[in-house]
């Protein structure tokens, strides 16, 4: 487990409606059972808070230790900038509690003089994951002050070894740490509580995913991502269109580059059109198409490209030299079917619907979404890349973890819905996102701004509404 992964998976279990404060209580309840069970009952604890939320822990700590423990609260800090409706909370009920004693700390030279002989176990809940560089005063003293007691009383640190990764930091007996044990910690001992995350966390795509997906790099045009779209055929140009009418709302530049017949129906100017000759791809253009891709930083290839035999060869061949990140959709999905080996050493992610995905696979995805996602799981890994399968619930997998999106809802199955959707995908992976997290994403928002749309308009919608909403829906996801 990576800290990046804690960040998203704390938004997702929010939007499950896990709140800030259940996940406090456990914390601290998980903290008090661990002493106890450790060290048994019957007392004298100091408890170290900080007034960020791991002193919050701290607090709740306190409160559970307190009922068969003689417990003195140390909050280290000014009472108000504890700020956190939930660390507050827990402050006041504290303060009303008459067996906890409570010292708030806020110079450094009183610390200096603390005399903390006779506890038998000392609790850090100063800093925690929110710690930003070198430990300031007078959180330092604290920390210098219990260390102190190192080997004299047992320290147990809440989280995070205060001041760690710093050279100031509490010499723990031992630390708590919450759910998972992240990866990046290293040098402490660590006990791990479980707070009361459901297992669905492994794997629901939330609006954490869309979040971190979405994060912008520059200032300047051009460095929040450059998309190239190929699709259309014949006269058709709805497909591709509807795919860089979403992706323009998420990236810089879209590059369209369609048939001449079709492309002349397109007028949008958010959009850099690139006509090419004819009435179809076909592999003539590959040379052409490869040059505009040089300029882009992914591409998406497919929606209404159409089945002409000329057109199938032209997709296998870009795929084959392209060396950019790829969407492949649609007929592009067939196109490339017949021969799977244009993909190998290729970064991509495919987005076939079950249709699709039988064509591709010859096999078709049946039962519950776990047992699709175990086979979405073994394709991938077979073809050494990312599968998003759609449906009532999309599933995503790279060959090793999978996840499952819930957005959306039957109003979808209009045509054009996949088209933003692999526009979507295509604009997530021009921004740099690993392809497994552009797949997430992007089915996330789609879902969403169907379900936007399907708010004001019913279950009769189009899929240029969904696209349409896709900016309402990257306001909501970066505001929640
Ligand atoms: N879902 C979650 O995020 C959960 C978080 N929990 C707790 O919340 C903690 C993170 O809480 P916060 O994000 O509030 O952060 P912290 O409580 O770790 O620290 C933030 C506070 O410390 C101050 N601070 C930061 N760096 C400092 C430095 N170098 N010197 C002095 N003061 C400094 C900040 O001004 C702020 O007041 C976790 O470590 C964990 O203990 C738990 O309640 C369980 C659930
Ligand atoms: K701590």
């Amino acid at each position: 487990m990576r800290i990046e992964d804690v960040y998203i998976w704390d938004i997702n279990a929010k939007w499950l409606g896990i709140t800030p404060y259940q996940l406090m209580e456990n914390a601290g309840a998980g903290v008090a059972r661990t002493i106890e069970e450790r060290f048994g009952k019957g007392l004298k604890i100091a408890v170290f808070s900080g007034t960020g939320n791991n002193g919050g822990d701290g607090f709740v700590t306190a409160r559970h230790l307190s009922f068969e423990n003689d417990v003195t609260l140390f909050l280290v800090g000014d009472e108000a900038k504890i700020r956190s409706e939930e660390a507050r909370h827990n402050w006041e009920i504290l303060k009303g509690l008459d067996f906890v004693k409570i010292r708030v700390l806020k110079d450094s030279t009183y610390i200096r003089s603390l005399d903390l002989s006779g506890f038998d176990v000392i609790v850090d809940a100063l800093l925690g994951a929110g710690t930003k560089g070198e430990p300031r005063e007078p959180i330092r003293s604290a920390i210098e002050k219990m260390n102190e007691y190192a080997g004299k009383a047992k320290i147990v640190s809440v989280d995070l070894p205060s001041g760690y990764p710093s050279q100031v930091q509490v010499k723990a007996d031992f630390t708590v740490t919450f759910q998972w044990d992240k990866e990046e910690y290293e040098g402490f001992e660590r006990v791990v509580v479980k707070i009361g995350y459901p297992k669905e966390l492994y794997h629901i795509v939330g609006p954490g995913d869309a979040k971190f997906a979405l994060r912008k790099k520059g200032e300047h045009k051009g460095q929040n991502g450059k998309l190239l779209i190929i699709g259309g055929s014949g006269d058709y140009y709805g497909a591709p269109y509807l795919a860089a009418r979403a992706a323009s709302y998420l990236v810089d530049l879209v590059y369209l580059a369609m048939p001449g017949y079709p492309a002349r129906r397109v007028t949008d100017p958010d959009l850099i059109l690139r006509p090419v000759e004819g009435k179809n791809f076909s592999p003539g253009h590959v040379e052409e198409l490869l040059s505009i891709a040089e300029k882009a930083d992914a591409v998406v290839i497919g929606p209404g490209i159409g089945l002409s035999e000329e057109t199938k060869e032209f997709v296998r061949r870009f795929v084959r030299r392209c060396e950019k990140p790829m969407v492949i959709d649609a007929d592009g999905l067939k196109a490339i079917a017949g021969d799977l080996s244009v993909l190998r050493g290729k970064t991509f992610v495919l987005t076939p619907h079950a249709g699709e995905f039988k064509v591709l696979f010859g096999v078709k995805p049946e039962g519950s979404f776990q047992e699709k996602a175990e086979l979405v799981r073994a394709k991938a890994r077979e073809i050494g890349g990312v599968i998003l399968l759609k449906g009532a619930y999309d599933v995503i997998s790279d060959g090793e973890a999978w996840k499952y999106n819930r957005t959306g809802n039957r109003g979808m199955t209009t045509g054009g819905t996949g088209d933003v959707l692999a526009g979507l995908v295509g604009a997530l992976l021009a921004l740099g996102n690993a392809p497994l997290r552009a797949a997430s994403a992007g089915a996330f928002i789609n879902g969403l701004a169907g379900d936007m749309v399907k708010e004001g308009l019913g279950e009769n919608f189009t899929a240029l509404e969904v696209a349409k909403k896709v900016p309402h829906t990257v306001r909501w996801v970066v505001e929640f």
